[in-house]
């Protein structure tokens, strides 16, 4: 069963151009979890990999996971144009490198930009022709499980990210599109097909 919520007619991209799809949605909620299960099945279906400040979890590698950064690059990264949006989120900061995007829509591939609220608005006003997909919890009480039971977060971090989830949950109505997260499987079918 579907568990797709559109709002409106969704944006389309100008004629032959590709597609740019922003998945965002509250810490925890399960966006890498799906990402990472559409591209087990279709790798092709590419990424792009943000620069970061906060520190490596086990397992993330650089150039992979994310371009982890200290301070002062990612202050260069800004001050040159570099990303193509940024945002600080609980306590870190996050940003899309941009030639890469600009290198993978020139190419006539789609994109995936994987975001938190504040950069996809900064998407939505840059790049209006993006699509805008909003990742929902089943319930509050199934977010706080999840972030929860990941184990990577202090109690401190998880409530600074659980404070951001309220604000992130009241602008869903902003995004095109919502998916509500119950079954890995079914989000990341839909949203292939939002992809292509
Ligand atoms: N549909 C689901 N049912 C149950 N657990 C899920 C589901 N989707 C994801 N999870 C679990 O929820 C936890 C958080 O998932 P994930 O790390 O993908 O979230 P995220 O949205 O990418 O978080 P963040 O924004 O903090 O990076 C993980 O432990 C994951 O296994
Ligand atoms: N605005 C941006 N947000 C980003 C980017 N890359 C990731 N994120 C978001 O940050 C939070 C926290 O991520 P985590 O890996 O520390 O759990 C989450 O909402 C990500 O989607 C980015 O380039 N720009």
């Amino acid at each position: 069963m579907s568990t797709a919520v559109s709002r409106g007619t969704s944006p389309v991209p100008p004629a032959g151009q590709p597609r740019l799809t922003v998945l965002s949605g509250p810490s925890g909620v399960g966006k890498s979890t799906v990402v990472a299960h559409m591209r087990k099945a279709h790798p092709e279906v590419w990424l792009s990999v943000s620069a970061t400040t906060r520190k490596p979890r086990p397992g993330e590698r650089d150039g992979v996971h994310y371009f982890f950064v200290d301070d002062e690059e990612f202050d260069k990264l800004v001050a040159n144009g570099e990303l193509l949006e940024w945002a600080e989120f609980a306590g870190n900061r996050y940003g899309t490198p941009r030639q890469a995007v600009l290198d993978r829509l020139a190419a006539g591939e789609p994109v995936l930009l994987e975001i938190d609220l504040q950069g996809a608005r900064q998407v939505r006003t840059s790049m209006p022709e993006a699509l805008l997909v909003f990742l929902a919890p089943p319930s509050w009480e199934e977010l706080v499980r999840r972030l929860t039971g990941r184990g990577t977060e202090s109690p401190e971090v998880i409530e600074r990210r659980l404070a951001a989830a309220k604000v992130e949950l009241a602008a869903e109505s902003e995004f095109d599109v919502t998916l509500v997260n119950t079954s890995v499987e079914d989000v990341a079918r839909e949203l292939l097909a939002l992809l292509r």
